[in-house]
């Protein structure tokens, strides 16, 4: 199998007045299991249209392997397509649904058979196999139509859009590690399109973000959520996502309002950054650390296995998530400590946020980090509260702040004017 790849591929559909897709260079691996992940309209139909031939790209070229494949129609191109709501034959079986891409291309009987078996059975679908389509349920035609998809042993690319929309949620955690099993067992590509991040992040090697027609950052879930490289990736991955603190950099020492709460890593221009932190990273204690801050407790939810602790630091909440039980009341004043803190400019990523030197001038106490530690609960790699925290379950040891870029991992590409952090720091 090959690996596809995008040269320089961007779409308009307004005659160049507006970038559905804005022009992208971009390699999807052979065999991988990929996600595409955005909110709705940022581009991702167009750009799996793209791939699969139903749409030819305004710029740019399709490869497929050496082979340039940007004019070729859909039907020479070698790769399934499943799409968000089910495309049946209604007055055909099940079995001659699933049959009918393997005889389209001539598949020897026996062949066909054997692979339609295995694919109804990991798909759950024996007992239909001699319904006519249309008398099944939507979702029971959206799992026959993931099945067509996926019967075919050869193809370059398996395409999905959204499948689960029409499915029960009871039955999405199930189809997606069975699609998962199929992806080991077939080593197809795949590429699985969703707005969704828990669906992203269980079923994929490798999640790539798409905002407004760009790539902002690709890699695998864990690292996304270690180390947003792009404040939209923070926001958009997590739950609850990224928090923000609007502060300054002068001669590298970070201040939110009066008060310095770290240093920048590298060498940060000076000027306006947002600090960012996830709730995970975020920990409440009774007296100063650093990098951290003073905070008034506003509220505190008890969300069963955690607490999420909503703290007032000048005009902005900042969100915590602590283990419950932990004793914070709404009034009380804290000191918040940040484990993992990124600086953000132009909402990418630039540098992380390290603790001040002994000495260093500034409105905080310089005060070792773990000073009044009630711990990061839920922290990636942990089996803290908070069960939503960790994809991946990458451990605190990868990822670091200050690291690495987009697409450090896997695919190659450069992904358009947002995809780089730019100068990151050099590690906390
Ligand atoms: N056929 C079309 N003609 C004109 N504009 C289109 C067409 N298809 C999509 N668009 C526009 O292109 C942009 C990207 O759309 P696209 O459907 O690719 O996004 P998406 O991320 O798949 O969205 P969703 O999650 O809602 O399906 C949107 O602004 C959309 O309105």
């Amino acid at each position: 199998m090959a690996d596809i790849r995008l040269e320089g591929v961007g779409h308009s559909y307004d005659g160049g007045r507006t970038w559905a897709l804005r022009p992208m260079t971009w390699t999807w691996r052979s065999s991988r299991a990929y996600a595409l992940l955005g909110p709705s309209g940022c581009g991702k139909t167009t750009l799996l249209n793209i791939i699969s031939g139903l749409i030819t790209p305004t710029e740019g070229r399709v490869l497929l392997g050496d082979r340039d494949v940007t004019g070729v129609p859909t039907a020479g191109r070698n790769i399934a397509q499943v799409f968000q709501f089910p495309v049946l034959y209604g007055d055909m079986t099940v079995y001659d649904n699933l049959a009918f891409p393997l005889r389209n291309r001539k598949y020897p009987r026996d062949e066909i058979d054997r692979r339609v078996r295995q694919v109804s059975e990991l798909l759950g679908l024996d007992a239909h196999l001699r319904t006519r389509s249309r008398r099944l349920d939507p979702g029971r035609q959206q799992i026959v139509c993931l099945g067509r998809g996926l019967v075919r042993p050869d193809v370059a690319a398996v395409l999905l859009d959204e499948p689960l929309t029409v499915v029960d949620p009871a039955l999405k955690w199930t189809l997606r590690s069975k699609l998962k099993e199929i992806h080991r067992d077939t080593g197809h590509t795949l590429i699985y399109v969703t707005h969704d991040q828990t669906e992203a992040l269980t079923f994929a090697d490798e999640v790539v973000v798409l905002k407004d027609g760009a790539i902002v950052q690709a890699g695998e879930p864990g690292e996304l959520f270690l180390s947003p490289a792009h404040e939209f990736v923070g926001h958009f991955i997590g739950s609850p996502g990224m928090n923000v603190l609007p502060a300054s950099v002068r001669d590298g020492v970070v201040r939110v309002g009066e008060v310095a709460v770290g240093r920048a890593t590298g060498d940060l221009p000076p000027g306006p950054v947002n600090v960012g932190v996830r709730p995970e990273f975020v920990r409440v204690g009774a007296a100063p650390s650093l990098p951290g801050i003073e905070a008034r407790v506003t509220a505190v939810d008890r969300m069963g296995p955690y607490e999420l602790v909503r703290a007032r630091v000048h005009d902005r909440d900042v969100l915590a998530k602590v283990e419950s039980g932990s004793g914070h009341r709404p009034g009380e004043v804290v000191y918040l400590g940040f484990d993992r803190a990124y600086l953000f400019r132009d909402s990418v990523r630039r540098a992380a946020l390290a603790r001040l030197g002994p000495g260093t001038a500034g409105g905080g106490a310089d005060r070792p980090p773990d000073a009044g530690r009630t711990g990061p609960p839920g922290a990636p790699g942990t089996a803290g509260p908070g069960g939503a925290a960790g994809p991946g379950g990458a451990g605190h040891g990868r990822g670091g702040p200050g690291e690495a870029g987009p697409g450090s991992t896997g695919s190659t590409g450069s992904a358009g004017p947002a995809a780089g952090p730019g100068g990151g720091g050099s590690g906390a």
